[in-house]
């Protein structure tokens, strides 16, 4: 019924303080006043309606996220909104688009790989987006291999220019966001050639677009890369496919903070790592992190309030039927994941410190902790964008057949979100790189060089000290089982910053209890995934891990008092959720039956081509009978 908290027992059983757990959640008090603020903002305009976002045609779908784009920063500029609060309301209208790319790659690099002259010519005219820009890396032939891209930046002395040029039908550009139909710049990475040598791949500024007409400029051949996987979903975006033939750009437009190139056409590299270059990636890839936990916890929110709303067997003398939550088989299923969403949020706001740290050690020519860096950032992006793919799709999954609807909000929450296990890099080619870095550590062991930070634990590992094996060596051969140990790396990186942040002061009643209970069913899940490793490397005996697993299941009896309270905790308005499953009050079966008659389907009795269709066959079927 209306109006009526379905939930409401469930939230009595509430062994915590909620309100305090939103905080946490949320990070600050301050944070979740703005969430809570610009949440009611977005979720209260019907401009932002999304209910019916995987029931329109892509054109009418795109268009629509144009509008809403446009809607979103006229309402930034009229409430004089902060980039605080734009970038939240960004995130609440939950629509993926061009202004991602904007905001999210372009300004960042040219905030991260521009000279100051560069950020004071195109920041200005980026943030009163008078212009609108994409990062246009990745090639038809080319995406992990950023060093294999083709498209060549040619310097001409003469006329001070580099020569944009795409060589072959591979080094058309292909993927980049906002690309295919609305960006006006791209930020493009080229091969670098000066006087016939190859000085390796750059990032130049290039205007695809007229600012009045919005064609493509001379040499430019643009356009969409076609529709991609789900209804709606990641279809409200552009990704694009470019091509040049011969386009001329100004010296200044190549990016010049990391390496130069004079105007006689010399080549300078700063002293500074060139990978420096790929500094944008490792921005989005720690914000990826954090986002990551808000699409579990989305996931988790819905199917945790709906196994609390669904009862089916086990009825006694004719009473209610069990709630599926009480099955032991669904909180092994779902408890985990919600452990999960609050270790990635931790993780993520220290690995926000992490970069933080690393920019500000970088304007100090302090390269110490890039490798690092590099490495959590391309690690723990993996990991969580994984976890928390797969943990989209066992919440649908947790929700029987009704997950499988549109309106329980998984199937496009899934479709939108698995891209990320590819883009800003493939998952396992990011899993190689810390493969990488583990293996070189384990060869300056060998050297003395005692390892410090995520990796000083390998510190300990005396025996490899002594074999002074060639840790090059069979790097492919064993690559595979290099990926599981990088994996195993950063799942340690995760549990150690869940206990760190068990070890801060957390104020209200009970949140820390049910922290550390979350904590424990982390580490405990993990521990029983791979028990076979712990065991075979005498980690753990047999019965230490018996225990572990009693441990474990205990903790699920814990938290399954506290699980609507802890995913109330996230603070997510029915809007934001966009799911009938999720909703806060819990009125599921009246909610499902009245949204199956809005479907179009449903506007006429008799559905168009029956009679071009079905009534044939009926007929015929009919006649057949009499025979
Ligand atoms: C659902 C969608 C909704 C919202 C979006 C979701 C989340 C976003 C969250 C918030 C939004 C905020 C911002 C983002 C906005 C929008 C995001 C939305 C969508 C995302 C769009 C995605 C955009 C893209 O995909 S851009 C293209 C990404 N491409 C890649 O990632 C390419 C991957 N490949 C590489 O990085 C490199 O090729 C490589 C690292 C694999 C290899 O490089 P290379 O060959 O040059 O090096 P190696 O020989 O391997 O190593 C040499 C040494 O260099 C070191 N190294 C390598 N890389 C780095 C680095 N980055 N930093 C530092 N050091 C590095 C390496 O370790 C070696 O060192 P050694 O000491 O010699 O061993
Ligand atoms: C939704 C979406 C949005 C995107 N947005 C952008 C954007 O805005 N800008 C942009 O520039 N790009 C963008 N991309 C492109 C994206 O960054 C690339 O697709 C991504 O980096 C993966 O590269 P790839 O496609 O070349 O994969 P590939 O490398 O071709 O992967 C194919 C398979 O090969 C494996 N593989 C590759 N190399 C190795 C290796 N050395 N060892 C073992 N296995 C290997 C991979 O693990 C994978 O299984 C986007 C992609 C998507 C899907």
């Amino acid at each position: 019924m209306e109006g009526v908290d379905h939930l409401a027992d469930e939230r009595k059983k509430a062994e915590f303080n909620v309100e305090a757990m939103k905080i946490v959640w949320a990070g600050s008090q301050h944070n979740l006043e703005v969430s809570n603020r610009i949440s009611k903002l977005v979720a209260d305009d019907p401009a932002f309606r999304k209910d019916d976002r995987t029931m329109l045609p892509r054109k009418e779908l795109f268009k629509n996220t144009l509008r809403k784009a446009a809607y979103a920063w006229k309402r930034i500029n009229e409430l004089r909104l902060s980039e605080e609060e734009a970038s939240k309301l960004r995130f609440y209208v939950d629509e993926t688009a061009y202004t991602d790319l904007h905001w999210g790659m372009f300004i960042p690099a040219i905030k991260g790989q521009g000279t100051d002259e560069q950020q004071r010519k195109w920041l200005p005219l980026a943030y009163k987006m008078q212009i609108i820009g994409c990062y246009a890396q990745t090639e038809l032939g080319h995406g992990s291999n950023v060093q294999g891209l083709e498209t060549t930046a040619t310097f001409d002395p003469h006329t001070d220019e580099f020569v944009i040029h795409s060589p072959t039908l591979t080094s058309s550009k292909w993927w980049p966001g906002g690309l295919g139909k609305v960006s006006t710049h791209a930020v493009t990475y080229a091969r670098l050639i000066i006087d016939g040598k190859d000085h390796g791949v750059h990032g130049f500024i290039v205007q695809l677009r007229s600012l009045e007409d919005h064609r493509p400029l001379p040499g430019i051949t643009v356009g969409d890369i076609g529709m991609k996987f789900g209804n709606g979903a990641y279809n409200t975006m552009d990704n694009g496919v470019l091509r040049f033939d011969h386009v001329r750009i100004p010296r200044n437009q190549m990016l010049m903070k990391v390496s130069q190139v004079t105007r006689e056409g010399k080549y300078k590299q700063s002293d500074v790592p060139r990978q420096l270059v790929y500094g944008t990636m490792v921005y989005v890839r720690q914000r990826i992190v954090a986002d990551a936990s808000c699409y579990l916890s989305r996931a988790v929110c819905i199917a945790t309030r709906y196994s609390a709303v669904r009862r089916q067997f086990g009825s006694q003398n004719g009473g209610p039927e069990t709630q599926v939550i009480d099955y032991k088989t669904q909180q092994s299923r779902l408890f985990p994941l919600l452990a999960s969403a609050y270790a990635f949020r931790f993780v993520g706001e220290w690995l926000e410190w992490l970069y933080t740290d690393v920019m500000q050690r970088l304007q100090a020519n302090d390269f110490s902790t890039l490798p690092e860096a590099h490495a959590c950032t391309a690690g723990l992006k993996s990991l969580t964008t994984s976890v928390t793919a797969d943990g989209i799709e066992e919440c649908r999954k947790l929700c029987g057949g009704h997950g499988y609807l549109c309106t329980s909000g998984l199937p496009e929450l899934f479709a939108v979100y698995v891209p990320a296990c590819t883009y800003e890099g493939d998952n396992i080619v990011l899993l190689l790189q810390v493969a990488r870095f583990l293996m070189k550590t384990v060869s300056q062991i060998g050297t003395g060089k005692q390892p410090v930070g995520t990796i000083a634990y390998m510190g300990r590992i005396e025996h490899l000290m002594q074999c002074r094996c060639n840790v090059q060596r069979g790097f492919a051969e064993l690559s595979a089982d290099l990926v599981e140990a990088a994996v195993a790396h950063c799942q340690l990186i995760v549990v150690s910053k869940f206990i760190e942040k068990l070890q801060q002061d957390i104020p209200g009643e009970g949140v820390k209890q049910q922290l550390e209970a979350l904590c424990g069913i982390y580490y405990l899940s993990l521990l029983h995934k791979h028990q076979g490793d712990f065991l075979a490397t005498s980690y753990l005996t047999p019965k230490q891990s018996a225990l572990a697993n009693d441990q474990l299941r205990a903790l699920y009896s814990k938290v399954r008092p506290n699980a609507i309270a802890l995913v109330d905790a996230f603070n997510y308005s029915d809007h934001f959720l966009s799911s009938i499953l999720g909703r806060y009050d819990g009125n599921v079966y009246p909610k499902l039956y009245e949204a199956a008659w809005k479907d179009p389907l449903n506007e006429s009795v008799v559905p168009d081509g029956y009679h071009e269709y079905v009534r044939p066959l009926l007929k015929q079927q009919l006649h057949t009978a009499r025979l």
